[in-house]
């Protein structure tokens, strides 16, 4: 797949749409004019479909001009080869007739009139400034920031990064007194978008894991140096950079749905949001290593219990209780507020920043991994889960 590592081999480098758009070039004398249409179409895309759809035109483009895959499988390592392989062997026998037409149907969903306007298919990130993946409201004094891609889960997309960065240094500005984060849906986030990585730029890989790594620093500074109360009202299960950043906020509600997951090890990844100093810090050094470390899941009274979740609260009741209680403390004194969080949180600050710039620096190298790459191919090829 597109950004599987420099390591492998120079034609690992380049994105599927490449790939596709190779294929697509060497044309197999398919006889249907409506196939060759939608191989036009193919090459015309705005956007990016992403590399699910890529996978599917790609194995359903094979299918439709060569029939059943009967081709070696890949080496284990090699991971894009490998991830076409299993898209194409997926479809088993599937007559030529019908993968031409359902390959027909795909390109003409991805070309509608929604996809040509602002529509962005899931798992992409190219949504305006403004999009509705950040919710940003102001009410009761509460400034709430809102995670809004519930179908994908909350996934934040770079653009999102981006906004929320936006949003932070809006709201500690605004006359808001204090700022909270929640998701909309069954979950708070599933944390960073694992598609974020397979838009390969010209510089390749490497251009993806530095400009994410300048990223992911920002973003985290942001919260690390955000001078009001900050709230994080956790709806449902999180993974990953929602979880890790928790240790920079000032409170954790959570409802007794959520969960609390950092899968980086399984991820070939590493700790980041600098909770490789926060959470042994709160929960002391081996319940953060099982978190950190082997990835296991806490729910939200364990959570609780370790020190990294303020309250509890049933499912049933959690909105109502918990807005009831944050619009009574949003009447406080908000610059007594603004102090004693200086008090509590400056001596740390400093230290924090180095901590950040360091993980920032070692997740670069992680990015760039066989073991994280894989692990990225097998989310997107369905054969990995959480
Ligand atoms: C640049 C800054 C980098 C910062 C570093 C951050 C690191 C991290 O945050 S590491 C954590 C990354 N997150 C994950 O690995 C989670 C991956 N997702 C899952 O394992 C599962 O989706 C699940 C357990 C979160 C939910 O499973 P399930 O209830 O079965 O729902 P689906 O898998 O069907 O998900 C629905 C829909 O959402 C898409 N999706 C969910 N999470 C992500 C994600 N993190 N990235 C991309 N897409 C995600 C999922 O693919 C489904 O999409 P469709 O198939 O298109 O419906």
């Amino acid at each position: 797949m597109a950004f599987v590592t420099g390591r492998l081999g120079r034609p690992l480098r380049s994105s599927l749409l490449q790939v596709v758009q190779l294929h697509l070039s060497r044309t197999m004398g398919a006889s249907q004019e409506d196939f060759e249409n939608a191989m036009n179409q193919v090459k015309l895309l705005k956007k990016d479909p992403g590399n699910e759809v890529k996978l599917k035109l790609y194995a359903l483009y094979k299918q439709a001009t060569e029939g059943p895959c009967s081709i070696p499988k890949p080496g284990v390592f090699d991971f894009v080869n490998k991830a076409k392989w299993d898209a194409w062997n997926a479809l088993g026998s599937l007559p030529k007739e019908t993968a031409r037409q359902n390959y027909v149907d795909l390109v003409s969903s991805l070309s509608s009139p929604s996809e040509s306007s602002s529509h962005v298919e899931p798992g992409t990130d190219q949504k305006t400034p403004g999009s509705e993946d950040v919710v940003v409201t102001s009410e009761d004094g509460i400034t709430k920031i809102m995670f809004n891609r519930p179908a994908q889960k909350n996934a934040i997309t770079t653009q999102m990064y981006r906004e929320i960065i936006l949003a932070l240094e809006a709201a500690s500005k605004d006359n808001s007194t204090i700022t909270v984060i929640t998701g909309n849906g069954d979950y708070y986030s599933s944390g960073n978008d694992l598609t974020n990585f397979t838009k390969i730029p010209p510089g390749g890989i490497e251009e993806v894991a530095k400009s994410g790594a300048v990223l992911l620093r920002e973003f985290v500074d942001c919260f690390i140096d955000f001078p009001k109360p900050l709230i994080a009202v956790v709806n449902g299960p999180a993974v990953g950079i929602p979880v890790t950043l928790l240790g920079l906020f000032d409170a954790v509600y959570a409802s007794d749905r959520a969960t609390f997951h950092t899968p980086f090890s399984h991820l070939g990844q590493t700790a980041e949001g600098c909770s490789s100093y926060t959470f042994p810090k709160i929960m002391g050094p081996a319940k953060a290593t099982e978190m950190l470390i082997f990835g296991k899941k806490l729910t939200a009274r364990e959570a609780c219990a370790q020190g990294l979740v303020t309250e509890v609260f049933p499912e049933s009741t959690f909105q109502k209780e918990v807005w009831a209680r944050l619009k009574a403390y949003a009447k406080l004194p908000p610059n007594a507020m603004k102090i004693s969080k200086e008090l509590i949180r400056s001596n740390e600050k400093e230290k924090l920043h180095a901590i950040n710039a360091e993980e920032c620096t070692i997740l670069q190298g992680r990015w760039l991994s066989d073991e994280c790459m894989n692990a990225i191919v097998n989310f997107l090829s369905r054969k990995a889960k959480l």
